[in-house]
């Protein structure tokens, strides 16, 4: 029998307000279809709320009006929940995997989001100097990281690194590659204590 979905948790209309309707109508298109279509695991089902939509739904408030570029966006975490929360915010979806792409395109027109863009590419062949912000959850280690995603940012623009609980201990193994690529300011905001069971760590940081 497969494992039974997590029911909605009472932050959730908290966190996305009068867009709640279509966080859940994401939320159930992943159930239904993330692992068929090889998006999330076949474990995630009774924690897809929390560990993956609220996880994400959590760093809405680090986002400035402007423009937003998410790195590996996978089945839309977090840029498409981001979109959902934010729509002040204008998002491009990195994805080089076509069929995450398509994932990507089909959920945009499902849910009428007209503050996102899905582009096919690595993040190494994407725009330099785009956005005002980047973000990625689960991509690869801050060293590697670092490397990929700072360069898309303008001067003065901010990296939104999504991270476990090793995310000091990233920082400090990253310390040559953040140099390299000016990040100053870096900081572990730690996000959704009393909301979440396990808290949303960011990597905040200047590049300039
Ligand atoms: C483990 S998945 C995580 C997906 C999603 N961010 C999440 O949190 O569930 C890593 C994603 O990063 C993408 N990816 C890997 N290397 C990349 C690169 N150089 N540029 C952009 N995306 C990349 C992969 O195709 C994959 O969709």
């Amino acid at each position: 029998m497969p494992p039974e979905m997590e029911p909605e948790p009472e932050a959730a209309v908290a966190l996305f307000g009068d867009r709640i309707e279509l966080a859940r109508r994401f939320t159930a298109a992943l159930a239904r279809h993330g692992e068929e279509r090889g998006l999330i695991g076949p474990l995630e089902l009774p924690r897809l709320w929390t560990r993956h939509i609220l996880n994400c739904a959590v760093v809405g408030p680090l986002l400035r009006p402007g423009r937003v570029g998410d790195v590996g966006s996978g089945a839309g975490l977090p840029g498409l929940v981001l979109a959902i929360a934010r729509p002040d915010v204008s998002f491009t979806l990195i994805e080089p995997m076509e069929r995450r792409v398509t994932w990507l395109n089909e959920q945009v027109g499902e849910l009428g989001l007209d503050n996102v863009e899905v582009l096919r590419a690595r993040a190494e062949e994407a725009p330099k100097y785009s956005f005002d912000q980047v973000t990625a959850r689960a991509v690869s280690a801050l060293r590697k990281l670092v490397p990929i995603t700072a360069p898309l940012l303008r001067l003065g623009g901010e990296l939104v690194l999504l991270k476990g609980a090793g995310a000091q201990a990233e920082i400090e193994a990253a310390t040559k590659e953040l140099r390299k690529n000016r990040v100053h300011d870096i900081e572990v905001v730690v996000l959704g204590e009393g909301v979440l069971a396990e808290v949303t760590r960011v990597i905040r940081a200047t590049v300039n």
